[in-house]
């Protein structure tokens, strides 16, 4: 126990390499890089602190070079879930017990490590494993990820602050305690910092995680554990478990010790998940806290008084980096036919600069999509488009997987504005643009806010302020992430947190203390200090 209050001073933002021609970085990066390609590593489960390596195994690859092996990774089912449940649960034991400070000061830790001596490891590993450019990887492997390390720690300390009011004669207490059994993280492909926040979030606040990654992005996965080793989190509170979705999923969410799921990803895959706990929910011990971040539509939708070139370089962006594998990626945009020939113009002037390709090539600004099934899933919505009257491609429509999963970047007009690339989560850089008479612009609004089933990321461009208004006013259910004369990516951790509703999640807002009390069991304490010693109440007394 500690014999002070010991205080986190508030952090700020990790500051972000620009890998510029003939800065140290870049050379360091490109080191790192040659290291990690020249070998090829395995990556085992890791279970109450042990390797597990199993009898079933898969390649991992590089998707903008599918040939090139970097490593082995070991796949899990019901035995290794097991072994996980008992070492998590045994682990639980002293780490539930831990004074939060020692929690906090292995996060604070590790967040040095990633800005610090892993730093190109981080950035390395994600764009080789992920096909990331080293901009996008700086960003979220080494910025956002240390972010959530040290804003949480944070958080944690302002949540354990709050206390109740005690009148005299009682002091009241909140004890914030962590939820019995352990937590089920279930982490997407396109984020590290994500696949890191998923497990970290809930044991910082004492839980234990069974962390199942996606078997896509396990190359810088398996890097984070390292992180975490040396930054001495202690065996069984994080227990690592590639497998399948089902492989490991099922076994788990049977289990009567599942106490949360923290879960990013696809809308369908989380609904699934939803649906199998509450299957299963007489078996558990404690309702299981559900907290899950899914799929978006995010629009871009632009007023006649817009600045234009603010809209098409905000566009580009939102659509195409990271080749639109962002949930918050803009993939439908709304511009009104008085200002579509110049947006259309500048748009195609621009993007055909936008280069595709190896990202070892730092001139590229996108690389390739994340695998063979991402690149089908993409390529059949061009396709359809192809074939459709009711849209058309002005730019891009190719594709090639011969050597890596590349797609062009696309910009799809769309005749209809229920057409099929204004409504469906594509996860590519596909940008379907409707163009609205502006007289229709209330009408449009109202479109924009039912034409998708999602509500995570928007952005509205004008100059005119009633128009900004309106827009925020008709939109205000269509987006958690809302962005004004901005694109609707790139959330900051403790500037924009994080999620949406309808669809599009549970809205828990990733990285913030929101979050964390979703992973906290609170229990009200009231101490008497002098207790009662007569059952009657005055009103009782004889007059
Ligand atoms: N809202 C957000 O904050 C946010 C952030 C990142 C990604 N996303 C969304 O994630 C999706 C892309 O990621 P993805 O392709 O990795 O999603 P996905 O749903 O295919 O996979 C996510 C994770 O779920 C696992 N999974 C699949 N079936 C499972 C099962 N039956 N039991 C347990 N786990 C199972 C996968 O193996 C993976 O680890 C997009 O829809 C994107 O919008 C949302
Ligand atoms: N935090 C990211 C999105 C995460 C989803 O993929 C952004 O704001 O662009």
């Amino acid at each position: 126990m500690s014999n002070a209050f010991f205080e986190i001073r508030e952090p700020e933002n990790e500051s972000y390499n620009s890998y510029a021609p003939g800065t140290p970085e870049r050379e360091e990066l490109r080191e790192e890089i040659n290291r990690l390609k020249n070998q090829e590593i395995q990556i085992p489960a890791i279970i109450g602190g042990k390797e597990v390596k199993t009898d079933r195994q898969e390649d991992v690859v590089m998707p903008h070079n599918h040939s090139h092996k970097l490593g082995t990774v070991h796949l899990c089912g019901q035995k290794e879930v097991d072994m996980a449940i008992e070492a998590a649960l045994e682990a639980r034991k002293q780490w539930a017990d831990m004074p939060w400070e020692e929690r906090a000061s292995i996060y604070l830790k590790a967040a040095d490590l990633v800005t610090g001596p892993y730093r190109y490891t981080m950035n390395a590993s994600t764009m080789l494993g992920q096909s990331k450019t080293p901009h996008q990887s700086e960003i979220e492997a080494v910025g956002e990820f240390a972010d959530f390390l040290r804003f949480n720690a944070y958080y944690l300390q302002e949540i354990y602050e709050k206390q109740p009011y005690s009148p005299e004669g009682m002091w009241n207490r909140m004890e914030y305690r962590p939820l019995e059994g352990f937590v089920f993280a279930v982490t997407p492909f396109n984020f590290t910092a994500i696949a890191g926040n998923l497990p970290l979030a809930p044991a910082l606040c004492g839980n234990v995680s069974l962390w199942k990654p996606a078997t896509s992005s396990i190359y810088s996965s398996y890097f984070i554990m390292k992180v975490l080793k040396e930054a001495g989190m202690p065996d069984g509170v994080i227990n690592f478990l590639p497998g399948s979705g089902a492989d490991v999923g099922d076994p788990v969410i049977k289990s009567e010790h599942l106490s949360g799921l923290h879960f990013t990803g696809s809308t369908n895959t989380f609904q699934y998940l939803w649906k199998s706990i509450a299957e299963n929910i007489e078996k558990y011990n404690t309702y299981p806290r559900i907290v899950g971040e899914t799929g978006g539509k995010d629009f871009i939708f632009a007023h006649e008084s817009a600045d234009v070139d603010a809209v098409v370089i905000a566009a580009i962006r939102a659509a195409y980096e990271y080749q639109g594998q962002k949930c918050s990626a803009a993939s439908r945009m709304y511009i009104p036919d008085s200002i579509w020939d110049e947006f259309r113009d500048k748009f195609l002037d621009e993007v055909k600069d936008v280069n595709y390709g190896d990202v070892e090539d730092f001139t590229n600004f996108m690389g390739a999509v994340i695998d063979q099934k991402a690149f089908d899933n993409i390529t059949s919505y061009i396709d359809y488009v192809k074939e459709s009257d009711d849209g058309e491609i002005l730019y891009g429509g190719n594709y090639d997987d011969s050597e890596g999963y590349f797609v062009e970047p696309t910009l799809v007009l769309a005749h209809d504005p229920k057409f099929k690339t204004m409504e469906e989560e594509i996860f590519g850089p596909v940008l379907t643009v409707y163009v609205y008479e502006d007289e229709k612009f209330e009408e449009t609004l109202e479109l924009c806010d039912n034409t998708s089933p999602y509500a995570l990321t928007g952005a509205i461009f004008a100059q005119e302020r009633y128009a900004l208004k309106k827009m925020a006013d008709y939109l205000r259910q269509a987006a958690g992430n809302f962005y004004i004369n901005d694109k609707p990516t790139a959330a900051i951790v403790n500037q924009q947190p994080f999620g949406g509703a309808r669809k599009s999640g549970t809205n828990d807002k990733a990285g913030s203390a929101a979050n964390l009390m979703r992973w906290i069991s609170v229990r009200s304490i009231k101490e008497t200090t002098v207790p009662a010693k007569d059952w009657t109440y005055p009103y009782m007394d004889e007059e």
